[in-house]
């Protein structure tokens, strides 16, 4: 295998599902600086679609979908870090300077970075140059205490970027920062609205060094070294709680619509609700319009400048749940289009009941 002089940096971004992690590194990717970059996303779930939301151009952005790289994709995430070299030295690809790998919002970091560390062609090619885990300032809390992917996350970081400060108060945003620092008192903790978080040294964060972290992450780095605990096969499905399912359509009737079914998701099924992102087609409009929500909060939907290449205009919304009834997503997906059927509302006498709002049904 090619050996490159000095070996590649490797820049780990993760961070709970929604937590801004591709918001980042758009930010981020337009820096000159990170122009020879290579970009690794990784995605849950059968129907991928941060791919087509990190906008840059040719083929620096690979996508790792089919499965979740700390366990389904591992040996792919190997494999491409190997084809990456290959394509270097067979000239096909200019030199990469660095390699950015975007987790899952479900990955457990631990047997990504043993993945790279512990195998000796990959270790000497590349190393570690850092985790930068994102935390929201609005479910940020909800997250650690529910999920211990999240805790995880926190604990092996090197810097900790706390996002959406803009929407919590500054005291809110101070006792989770303490809260952070409790866990994982050695990592540097950035406000995501502060320069720094727009800046591509946010990404170089120094060799990862497993001396410099809690006890506990070395014993969960020697586990993932000598073998892996959670091994599934389902694409979909990341533990028996949480799943992810697509709904898939043409052109939605308008931009409307899709809001108030987010609404309406978002006040029925929040609680159960991980996360909500889509690229959709709408009526008449050339333009693909993106949809996000994390938890039960719905965020402003935006107009992509145009579709990107080798993308259908189709619409493809992803729904990751814990405990949540796809049956139910899909019927009131189906009442907002309007597709009737005997034992569901259509949008008309969902919206027209004055007590919808308060989650009552006819
Ligand atoms: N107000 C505000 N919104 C943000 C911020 N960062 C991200 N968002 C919004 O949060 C939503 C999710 O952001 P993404 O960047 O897609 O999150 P992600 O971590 O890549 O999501 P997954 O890959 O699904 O885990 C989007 O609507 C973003 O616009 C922030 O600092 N402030």
């Amino acid at each position: 295998m090619y050996q490159p002089s000095h070996p590649i940096p490797v820049s780990i971004v993760t961070g709970f599902l929604g937590a801004g992690k591709s918001t980042l590194l758009n930010r981020l990717l337009g820096d000159p600086a990170l122009a020879d970059a290579a970009v690794i996303i990784n995605e849950f779930g059968a129907v991928g679609i941060d791919h087509l939301l990190v906008e840059r151009s040719g083929d620096s952005v690979i996508e790792l979908a089919n499965g979740c790289l700390c366990c389904t994709v591992r040996g792919e995430l190997i494999d491409t870090l190997a084809d990456l070299l290959d394509r270097m030295q067979t000239g096909k690809i200019k030199p990469v300077n660095r390699v950015i790998i975007e987790t899952t919002g479900l990955a457990d970091p631990v047997p990504v970075l043993m993945a790279i560390m512990a195998h000796p062609a990959i270790a000497a090619a590349f190393s570690v140059d850092g985790v930068v885990t994102l935390v929201d300032a609005v479910t940020g809390i909800e997250a650690l205490e529910r999920h211990d992917e999240a805790a995880r996350q926190v604990a092996v970081a090197d810097r900790l970027v706390i996002t959406k400060t803009d929407l919590v108060a500054t005291e809110v945003a101070a006792s989770f920062a303490k809260r952070l620092a409790g866990i994982n008192p050695t990592a540097e903790i950035v406000d995501g609205a502060a320069p720094m978080a727009a800046s591509p040294g946010l990404l170089v964060a120094g060799l990862f060094d497993p001396a410099r972290k809690s006890a506990e992450v070395g014993e969960w780095l020697r586990a993932a070294e000598t073998g892996h605990d959670h091994h599934h096969h389902d694409v979909n499905r990341h533990d028996e709680h949480i799943r992810a399912f697509a709904l898939l359509a043409g052109a939605l009737p308008s931009r409307q619509v899709i809001e108030a079914f987010q609404h309406r998701l978002a006040r029925e099924h929040g609680d159960h609700i991980l996360r909500i992102k889509g690229i959709l087609a709408i009526a008449g409009e050339p333009r693909p319009l993106v949809i996000h929500g994390v938890g039960a909060t719905v965020y402003p939907s935006r107009y992509l400048a145009g579709w990107p290449v080798d993308c259908a205009p189709e619409t493809r919304i992803v729904v990751i749940g814990a405990d949540l009834s796809e049956k139910a997503v899909r019927d009131l997906f189906a009442s907002f289009l309007n597709r009737p059927a005997i034992d569901r509302p259509d949008r008309a006498a969902l919206e027209d009941n004055p007590l919808a709002a308060f989650g009552f049904r006819r």
